[in-house]
């Protein structure tokens, strides 16, 4: 995951060594010595950690304005959102101008730690499902919506499996009616997972589907419902209102936006005009593991204001992750 921003912002498994303090600081392309085996921070990144040497920890915004618009270049390639990238380098400066650090604190640590809280804070703190749905009325109903293709159905069932895991009750509305082999697609996965599961015939009104659904719940006391529904596109309008009409007649307690990480600044344009359309309570983000950029996991909650609730990051039942920012921290700031 994230390999190709790793890359990019020189972070991986050997750091870069820091200047020392008594160094006179040296251009940034004669810092390190080329050793073919580490991984070399960027140019930018380099010139940073040197200024904060050279200025014994108490920086000037104009000293770094050079490297920070060269690591929002890289954030952008990256396909970051321009107004994430923004808040990222907003974030550095804030944290790195005009502070009297300790002589001799590492650079590379005050820069690299710098960078971490700048993504830290763009990301946001997740959304725990499982706490709101023990403090909530039963039955919680879900509805997952979004665009074609993006990995609607096979979050239901990962997401199913997790909360059985998590000790919940859960029955599943089959309410794509829409594309060929999507019922028989969650039928197979309900089977193998051992979860109930509510459907109707190929082409039935999908809100027909989920208002049995929330009865079966009803009726056994079952903790959660997860609705799945078609894909569709926020320009859509008969599918569109189709989605309204899902949600008066089953009137879900959260929806949850799902798209694909690989889609990039597409996924995070996507999830906006989404959530001026809808308002959703939540993204699971899929395909995490298939994306060396990252750009979609860091923008999409900041650029929507919604959290992010689980990230995929594999086919496997157990690939379904509830988000923390350490799961995105960890993968683009740890050792490999
Ligand atoms: N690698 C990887 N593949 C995934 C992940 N999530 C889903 N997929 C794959 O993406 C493909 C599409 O998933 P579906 O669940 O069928 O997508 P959908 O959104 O329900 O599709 P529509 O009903 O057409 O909207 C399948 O092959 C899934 O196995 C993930 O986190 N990682």
């Amino acid at each position: 995951m994230f390999e190709g921003l790793k890359n990019k912002l020189g972070l991986g498994k050997k750091k870069t060594p820091a200047p020392e303090t008594e160094v006179p600081a040296p251009a940034a392309h004669t810092i390190a010595k080329p050793e073919p085996e580490e991984k070399k921070a960027p140019g930018f990144l380099n010139k940073i950690k040197t200024l904060v040497v050279e200025h014994e920890f108490v920086l000037s915004e104009k000293d770094i304005e050079e490297s920070l618009f060269e690591l929002q270049m890289v954030l952008l390639e990256s396909d970051v959102a321009y107004p994430v990238a923004e808040a990222i380098t907003e974030h550095m400066k804030k944290e790195l101008v005009g502070t009297h650090r300790k002589l001799r604190e590492s650079a590379d640590d005050v820069v690299t730690d710098a960078l971490r809280h700048a993504i830290e804070k763009v990301l946001g703190e997740g959304f725990d499902l499982v706490s709101y749905i023990k403090n909530h009325e039963k039955p919680v109903k879900i509805l997952f919506t979004g665009v074609n293709g993006t990995g609607k159905t096979t979050s239901v069932a990962k997401i199913a499996h997790y909360l059985q895991s998590q000790g919940l009750s859960v029955v599943v509305g089959a309410g794509d009616t829409f594309r060929a082999g999507a019922i028989e697609q969650i039928r197979v996965h309900c089977e193998r997972l051992g979860i109930k599961l509510i459907a109707h015939q190929e082409g039935a009104d999908p809100s027909a589907v989920l208002y049995d659904t929330v009865e079966y719940a009803k009726a056994h006391k079952t903790d959660v419902v997860l609705a799945d529904s078609a894909g569709r596109f926020h320009n859509r309008v008969n599918l569109m209102n189709q989605l309204e009409k899902i949600k008066r007649v089953m009137k879900p307690d959260l929806v949850f936006y799902v798209d694909e990480a690989v889609a990039g600044n597409d996924a995070v344009i996507r999830a906006e005009e989404f959530e001026k359309t809808v308002s959703t309570d939540g993204v699971i983000l899929t395909k995490v593991d298939m994306d060396p950029k990252g750009g979609a996991a860091i923008s999409i909650a900041y650029t929507i204001g919604k959290p992010l609730v689980f990230l995929g990051v594999g086919q496997g039942y157990d690939d379904m992750k509830p988000f923390t920012p350490s799961l995105i921290i960890d993968e683009i700031f740890g050792d490999d």
